[in-house]
């Protein structure tokens, strides 16, 4: 993406803040004019007072012409003071609202995109919120060198540059001639750091991904006492960065001084000639610090040049993969426009294969009928594409062949809010947002009421629990044991009343008592409703009406639970090795004793 490219895409978001870009326009010429009154001043004193002192007048004399300077400079001092102010503050204010419409562009671009997306190892949430954070911090500050270095430096300079051509054709043509120079080199260092900034960009998404990493697994970390050996990789990783970041000082520092070295070179090149022009009689010798101030003008911002190079740079690696974020349209959640009334939940797959966008080929050939009002048990080892089945189902991912219909309809003709809206979800773990009990079952009806709200909790067993907490439905959800949040989710499901229902794995990280309590609420809720569950637990899967069992993506076998014992294929096999891993002949034995 070239630079240009960059200012095309940043259109959209800087077009509605014209009037204050007019205006800091503005400000950025008077500014540029006002730069060059303390050249003139100081030239018109020199002059002054040497022809005064030509004629041998002293103080008396030279009063009115201090008073008169001192005003001048008093004046365009505060003037100077409004524009600067006036230009910051303008730039600022740009910068700021332009960063905040990036931010929000990208957090509603990134809610519209599929599952596929978020699983792309570009994209896991540390790479996603350093690339986005990235992005919007260096395009802003692009904007702001704009408004603020790069209009007003330039624009001193371009003013500077044509006095100085006005004042003498030879003394123009040195401070000209050293722009060129000065470019080049400054296009030099950008040339060398870019590979090290994209290097450096990697790794500081590496640490920063690394450092989220470490602390979502402190646990494990602390468990099994790699603390040295998680803090070895993290050191690795920071070593690694440290080498490019000094590499990349070493590199500026060597460029700074070979410009500097110009620069000082164009000066006293600047010096020589004047003083020939002065001593040749065809200037006054106000003319020395006048060419000199003016150089200084013009040099200013070259000597910045390398700064802005590096923010730009900053900018056209940074800007990349933001816009990348903002531009992955084959990422957009595709919607039908089929809004259904109600739904069944009579779901038919017909020879359905998909494989995940990193290519793990998850299902194939899958041949199923989920019939609507009933209860369908998927089985299978961990791994057989069970959890894969339901991201199908749900429509987070699409099959890449075969036929997949709901109600009679293609699932992909189905506006995608409204079927989602159909379905309720519980997983094995559920998200639980930061915020009160209250705010998290809410988020299965905005619109629910306190009493709502305690009635599901109720129905999923949890309103007692609540009630015993020091700010009852007030207290943090993040702050509560496994199973009471897994109980959360069970209560925004009560409270959202879907007609489809997908549970992966529900009970599994509950204690026995809260089991049977949510398999009890569960069997209220499945009644008159279209019911998947994954399920490792024997209990949930006897009460199915169906079963499929799965296995390395295909369907192994398909029944009833009777059908599928007296097959002795798969489905026994597991079923065997469930009771046995329950020690059932012991439990009734000892049930047999009462
Ligand atoms: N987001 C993903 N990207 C790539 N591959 C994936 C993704 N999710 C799952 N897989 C792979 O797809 C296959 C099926 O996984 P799936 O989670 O559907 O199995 P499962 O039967 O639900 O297993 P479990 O009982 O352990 O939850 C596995 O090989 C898994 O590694």
């Amino acid at each position: 993406m070239s630079i240009w490219q960059i200012f095309q895409r940043l259109q959209p978001y800087v077009k509605p803040y014209y009037r204050q870009i007019i205006f800091a326009l503005f400000l950025t010429l008077l500014g540029a004019i006002t730069a060059q009154v303390n050249p003139w001043v100081l030239r018109y004193t020199v002059d002054s007072v040497q022809s005064m002192l030509d004629k041998q007048w002293g103080i008396i004399q030279g009063k009115e012409l201090l008073v008169r300077i001192s005003v001048i400079l008093f004046l365009k001092e505060i003037v100077n003071s409004l524009i600067v102010f006036g230009q910051r503050y303008f730039g600022e204010k740009i910068r700021i609202k332009v960063s905040s419409d990036l931010a929000q562009e990208a957090v509603s671009r990134i809610l519209t995109y599929n599952l596929a997306f978020f699983s792309d190892n570009d994209n896991q949430k540390g790479k996603l919120q350093t690339r986005i954070d990235r992005g919007v911090e260096s395009l802003t500050k692009l904007i702001q060198n704009f408004f603020i270095d790069i209009l007003p430096l330039f624009a001193n300079a371009l003013v500077a540059l044509v006095i100085m051509f006005s004042a003498n054709f030879y003394v123009g043509s040195i401070a000209l001639a050293i722009l060129p120079i000065y470019f080049w080199i400054s296009f030099k260092q950008a040339g060398e750091l870019q590979g090290v900034r994209r290097k450096l960009k990697r790794q500081r998404e590496n640490k920063s991904s690394g450092l989220i990493n470490l602390i979502e697994s402190i646990i494990v970390i602390k468990s099994f006492v790699r603390e040295k050996f998680e803090g070895e990789k993290q050191y690795q990783t920071q070593m690694e960065l440290m080498e490019s970041q000094l590499k990349t000082r070493r590199t500026n520092f060597a460029y700074d001084g070979i410009k500097s070295f110009i620069e000082q070179i164009g000066v006293v090149l600047i010096i020589i000639l004047t003083a020939y022009l002065v001593l040749d009689q065809q200037m006054s010798i106000g003319a020395i610090m006048f060419h000199i101030l003016l150089f200084n003008n013009v040099s200013a911002p070259i000597r910045q040049l390398h700064r802005i190079y590096d923010e730009m740079n900053d900018a056209l690696t940074y800007s990349e993969g933001f816009f990348d974020i903002l531009d992955a349209d084959n990422a957009v959640e595709i919607s039908g426009k089929a809004v259904p009334l109600s739904l069944k939940g009579d779901y038919q797959l017909t020879n359905v294969s998909f494989a995940y966008p990193n290519g793990t080929k998850a299902l194939h050939n899958i041949d199923i009928n989920i019939k609507s009002g009933q209860t369908t048990a998927l089985v299978g080892l961990s791994g057989a594409g069970k959890s894969t089945l339901i991201n199908l189902l749900i429509g987070f991912y699409a099959p890449d062949s075969g036929t997949l219909t709901l109600d009679g309809l293609p699932l992909k003709d189905y506006d995608l809010p409204a079927l989602r809206n159909s379905i309720g979800m519980v997983l094995q773990k559920n998200h639980i947002f930061k915020g009160s009990i209250a705010e998290n079952i809410r988020y299965g009806k905005m619109d629910a009421t306190q009493e709502d709200l305690e009635a599901a909790a109720k129905q999923a067993y949890l309103h007692e629990q609540i009630m015993e907490l020091p700010t009852k439905y007030e207290t943090d959800a993040q702050m509560l044991s496994g199973g009471q949040q897994q109980r959360i989710a069970i209560a925004r499901l009560f409270l959202k009343n879907p007609p489809i229902i997908f549970l992966d794995e529900p009970t599994a990280s509950l204690d026995a008592i809260a089991t049977e309590q949510i398999k009890n609420s569960l069997d209220a809720i499945k009644k008159d409703r279209t019911v998947v569950i994954i399920s490792h637990s024997l209990s949930q899967i006897l009460d199915a009406d169906q079963t499929y069992v799965m296995k390395k993506g295909r369907i192994a076998e398909h029944g009833t639970h009777i059908e599928l014992y007296e097959k002795n294929g798969v489905y026994r096999e597991i079923f065997d090795a469930s009771a046995r891993s329950l020690n059932l002949d012991k439990m009734i034995e000892l049930i047999g004793k009462d």
